[in-house]
């Protein structure tokens, strides 16, 4: 029997996945006592039902199965007393698998956010603190708003971690029993406990024992209380496509005056450097390769291999400069407002006004832009995201799309994935990808089947990959007359009621990923009617499952729905990519051919190989850590000396 209050067993949830764990009679039986025990505790008073928690709340010992019954029981009854909906089957299963440290993969619109609430509840009755993490700040914030009336009712305390809270209040949200927020928010509070026990450890020797005597307790000086269990919902792009880059802590702005000379002569150098003789582009990895000759005329400019204001090497400014140059996009990675730089969170399209780039990149973007040149941030703290969500106890997680990620969840984090079956078909209806010369003549053929969706009652999103673009799409909307709502993150504060509206009839929504992942669209009677909502991909992402996310948009949870894509031959993530495809798109359409399908396995194909760079990429960046960590931890020249005599580390730092 699975312990849900103790840390995770790896060995023992492996076994029973191998047996196939979203069939196993085990879960079947806990669901069946489950919904026995809900129909007794249905009559029970509000006060009654809190007191079912403080009869299951006893810290330290293991929940059999008659426990966790009765506990998913309690969630049932909340959740029907809350939100009015009877809990699925599905969910409940899900619910459970995600409790035993696994990833549940669940259709997406099955209902993930209210299955959530079962592990969530399951682990808080041990009192360790349960952290439930999501992609972003605004979806944390949404599930903790619709969920804490459900754990309220359970006599369950929850708690939300907001990017800009002070301190006492992020204190506050972890000393509840189930605190939400983004993967990492939790990952960025971790780094900067422990910065604070850094700096507690460094203070003056009998500072600690007199704090100990006035009664003062370091960890009043920690903002969390351990990393107990994580459930982690859209677990494949928090534990997967966001791993790919570290978490980093910046500190205030360095002292130093800016090197704002240095990028601007960077700038100037790259005027003449010339793609292939002196650098080369890896899109995939983001990275410029200067070539022996690029590094020969680099540093032919002696005066700024000298310069006083140089940071880094006169080459890596440079390199800086060919990556704000081609790499590095206005509109689809960052806008310009004001004076400033804003980031776009690429899988959100969300902007980030507070955050800047590190390691001068930010800085060089400034330069090719004209905007005058700030102060480096300084990195305080790094933490991988692979190796933070590995500290956890206990890590469980639910997604609808972890299909090609099964081997990195289990062989990374230790949590296998399982499968759970959809309650009723899946009733999407996915068109062949339509095929267009160019963005313009794509933009335009987008308008033409809005219309043509309108003229049949239908609401339709249209998702589409920068900021640039949806704009473009706009424009064509427009010269036809069909009035739109644009949610691309310029206005973030409109967000809500534009998303509540997008599933009425006739409603024309053009989003960046924004409405992606999450994002739960509700149709209108006469919508669901004439054929739900229709989702249209203007742009392939190079990672299929974010494409999948976007049309999971649309026949949600047994409803009608259909989707389709655009491919152009001048689409950035081919050109990018997949050359290749390029020229067989560019060859359709100017033989006038009607593409086959055999498009969209040319389509899946390139996708493939852009997931295998990616987790490549993830991989290395794991190695390069491990590395690191194992160097930090080989034993030094002195404690290898000390051993000879017998003396540990461990005993000369605790004298
Ligand atoms: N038991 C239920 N009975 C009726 N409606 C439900 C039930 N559970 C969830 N729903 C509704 O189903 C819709 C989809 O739920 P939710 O957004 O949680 O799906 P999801 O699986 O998280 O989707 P995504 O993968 O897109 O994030 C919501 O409108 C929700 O209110």
């Amino acid at each position: 029997m699975r312990r849900f209050d103790e840390p995770l067993d790896r060995t023992e949830v492996a076994t029973r996945v191998a047996r196939n764990l979203s069939r196993d009679r085990w879960l079947e039986s806990i669901i069946s006592l489950a919904r026995q025990r809900a129909k007794v505790i249905r009559g029970m008073s509000a006060e009654q039902l809190r007191q079912e928690t403080v009869r299951l709340r006893i810290p330290g010992t293991v929940l059999d199965v008659q426990r966790v019954a009765m506990a998913t029981a309690a969630v049932i009854e909340a959740v029907r007393r809350v939100q009015a909906v009877e809990l699925f089957d599905t969910q409940l299963r899900a619910g459970l698998i995600v409790g035993c440290g696994a990833i549940a993969e669940m259709q997406t619109g099955e209902g993930k956010t209210l299955a959530g609430v079962i592990p969530a509840y399951l682990h808080s009755l041990s009192g360790r603190g349960v952290h439930v993490a999501t992609t972003n700040a605004y979806l944390a914030r949404r599930d903790h708003q619709l969920l804490s009336p459900i754990f309220q009712c359970l006599d369950v305390s929850a708690g939300l971690v907001e990017d800009e809270a002070d301190f006492r209040t992020t204190q506050m949200a972890y000393r509840c029993d189930v605190t939400f927020g983004s993967g990492y928010a939790f990952g960025f509070d971790y780094m900067r406990d422990q910065l604070a026990l850094r700096a507690a450890s460094a203070v003056e020797l009998g500072t600690t024992t007199l704090h100990r005597i006035h009664g003062f307790d370091t960890h009043e000086l920690l903002r969390q209380r351990g990393l107990n269990v994580a459930i982690i919902d859209e677990a494949d792009q928090v534990m997967i496509d966001d791993a790919v880059s570290p978490l980093l802590l910046s500190g205030p702005r360095s002292q130093k005056p800016a090197d704002a000379e240095v990028h601007l002569a960077a700038l100037t150098m790259v005027e003449k450097m010339r793609f292939g003789d002196d650098f080369r582009i890896d899109q995939l990895v983001r990275a410029i390769t200067l070539t022996d000759e690029g590094h020969r005329k680099v540093y032919s400019n002696r005066r700024m291999t000298m310069h006083h204001a140089l940071m880094r090497p006169w080459h890596e400014y440079v390199a800086l400069a060919l990556k704000a140059k081609h790499l590095v996009h206005r509109d689809v990675h960052y806008i310009v407002s004001g004076q400033e730089i804003q980031i776009v969170d690429e899988s959100t399209g969300r902007i980030f006004s507070d955050r800047t780039w590190s390691d001068g990149l930010h800085q060089a973007v400034q330069a090719a832009e004209e905007l005058p040149i700030t102060a480096e941030t300084r990195a305080l703290a790094k933490i991988t995201r692979q190796r933070f969500f590995r500290l956890y106890g206990t890590l469980g997680g639910m997604t609808g799309t972890a299909d090609g990620c099964q081997t990195e969840f289990e062989s990374i984090y230790g949590t296998p994935v399982v499968r759970v079956p959809t309650r009723n078909p899946n009733r999407r209806v996915v068109f062949p990808t339509r095929i267009c010369r160019n963005a313009n003549e794509k933009a335009i053929a987008i308008a033409a089947e809005t219309e043509e969706m309108l003229r049949a009652g239908r609401a339709v999103l249209i998702g589409t990959h920068s900021i640039a673009q949806s704009e473009l799409i706009v424009a064509a909307m427009t010269q036809r007359s069909i009035p739109v709502r644009l949610l691309n993150g310029v206005q973030d504060e409109s967000e809500a009621e534009i998303i509540a509206r997008a599933g009425v009839e006739g409603a024309v929504t053009v989003a960046t990923n924004l409405a992606g992942r999450g994002t739960d669209i509700r149709l209108d009677d006469a919508v669901a009617r004439r054929g739900g909502l229709h989702v249209i991909v203007s742009q392939h992402h190079p990672m299929a499952r974010v494409d999948r996310q976007m049309i999971g948009r649309a026949a949600r949870c047994g409803d009608p729905g259909s989707a389709s894509f655009y491919i152009a031959a001048d689409d950035e993530w081919i050109q990018q990519h997949a050359p290749w495809l390029a020229r067989t798109v560019r060859h359709i359409t100017d033989s006038g051919m009607v593409p086959g399908q055999s498009l969209d396995r040319h389509v899946a194909r390139a996708q493939r190989r852009c997931e295998i760079a990616a987790a490549q990429a993830r991989h290395q960046l794991l190695k390069r850590d491990e590395e690191a960590i194992a160097l930090m931890r080989a034993p030094t020249f002195l404690s290898r000396l000390l051993s000879k005599f017998g003396v540990k580390e461990s005993d000369r730092s605790a004298r």
